[in-house]
């Protein structure tokens, strides 16, 4: 089977972005190890601070996203990082050709129960000049690379470099991700959907009655019956998605009329529309292509739906009709 390396070699990936990806590769193999020893080594709970984003950090959001700003403002490559569990970006090397966006630690509140955890993480190309927060406000569609790393019972990484999207597992023996899958494919149809179905009330008015025609199943317009999945840890429902197909929805809604949607455009919703739509799926926010938007700034948040093809078209076809004249679709 063939290494990280050896696949970003064959892929014709330049050096400098083949060392950058390595040492996303290594520290998240550390990151594996100190999930691993969970109440061993003491790393579970809270801790008393709280994020940007009013969130309060878990002990492990913390000390992941320390051990992964370390490890890239130590590679030469890095321009400058931007992670959720930090207020502003940080300056790495003024050499650095790349900035890199990252979710250190994915489903946070499933830590406690050990249940699946990951890493996301996206790469840009660093513009010349001055290093701000502006240098990252490019649409996604600039990713040169994107990926998640799932702490699963496996270590899996999905990673994208443009060419395709492909998983690795890590070989616990060698301490080393192993090409397993060198060609993912999300199914185009799907009869899968996972969505916080807890927030129902809160929803506009194209989602409700896109779930509602689902949840009728047989009996509805879809004439079919569809499962529903909620992992709480988008890395893992979109994991689900690129194995066995599905659409994954964090969509708009009312619940803080503040805070309209949940998921992270820099570090959630643009890392994981690349590696869906290199695996043949869409990601949109119900109106507009994921990977087209402008962000404003690195913290903001923004609708997702994403997955099998033929599924998102059909969920957005219910976001084109005007639903003060029209309560249903036939
Ligand atoms: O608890 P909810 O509302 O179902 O939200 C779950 C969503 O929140 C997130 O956990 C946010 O990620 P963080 O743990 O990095 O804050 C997503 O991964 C997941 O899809
Ligand atoms: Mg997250
Ligand atoms: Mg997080």
């Amino acid at each position: 089977m063939q290494t990280l390396a050896q696949t970003l070699s064959a892929q014709a990936v330049n050096a400098s972005l083949t060392q950058l990806l390595v040492t996303l590769a290594e520290t998240s193999i550390a990151i594996s190890g100190a999930v691993r020893h969970g109440a061993l080594a003491g790393v579970l709970g809270a801790t008393e601070q709280e994020n940007v984003q009013g969130e309060t950090q878990k002990k492990l959001d913390v000390i992941t996203n320390d051990m992964l700003k370390d490890a890239l403002k130590a590679d030469s490559t890095v321009r400058g990082i931007a992670s959720e569990e930090e207020d502003y970006v940080v300056e790495a090397n003024a050499q650095g050709e790349y900035l890199v966006s990252f979710d250190p630690l994915d489903g946070s509140s499933n830590i406690d129960i050990n249940s699946l955890v990951g890493t996301i993480f996206s790469v840009l190309p660093a513009p010349a000049g001055e290093f701000n927060e502006q240098s990252f406000l490019q649409a996604g569609r600039k990713q040169v690379a994107a990926g998640y790393v799932l702490y699963g019972p496996s270590t899996m990484m999905a990673l994208t470099t443009g060419k395709g999207t492909q998983f690795y597992t890590l070989d616990p023996d060698s301490q080393t991700f192993l090409l397993t899958n060198d060609n993912v494919q999300i199914t185009p149809d799907t009869a899968e959907f996972a969505i916080n179905m807890s927030n129902q009330r809160f929803w506009e008015a194209p989602m409700q009655t896109y779930i509602a025609d689902l949840l009728l199943g047989k009996i509805g317009p879809r004439e079919q019956s569809f499962n529903m999945r909620w992992i709480a840890a988008m890395v893992g429902d979109v994991h689900r998605v690129l194995c066995r197909g599905g659409i994954f929805t964090y969509p708009t809604d009312n619940k803080n009329p503040a805070k309209p949607f949940k998921l992270r455009l820099m570090y959630e919703a643009n890392p994981m529309a690349l590696l869906v739509e290199q695996a043949g799926g869409k990601a949109s926010t119900g109106y507009e292509t994921i990977l087209d938007i402008q962000p404003t700034e690195i913290h903001q948040r923004v609708a997702v739906i994403l997955g099998s093809a033929n599924e998102v078209d059909t969920c957005l076809s219910y976001h084109g009709i005007d639903y003060s004249e029209e309560p249903s679709i036939d």
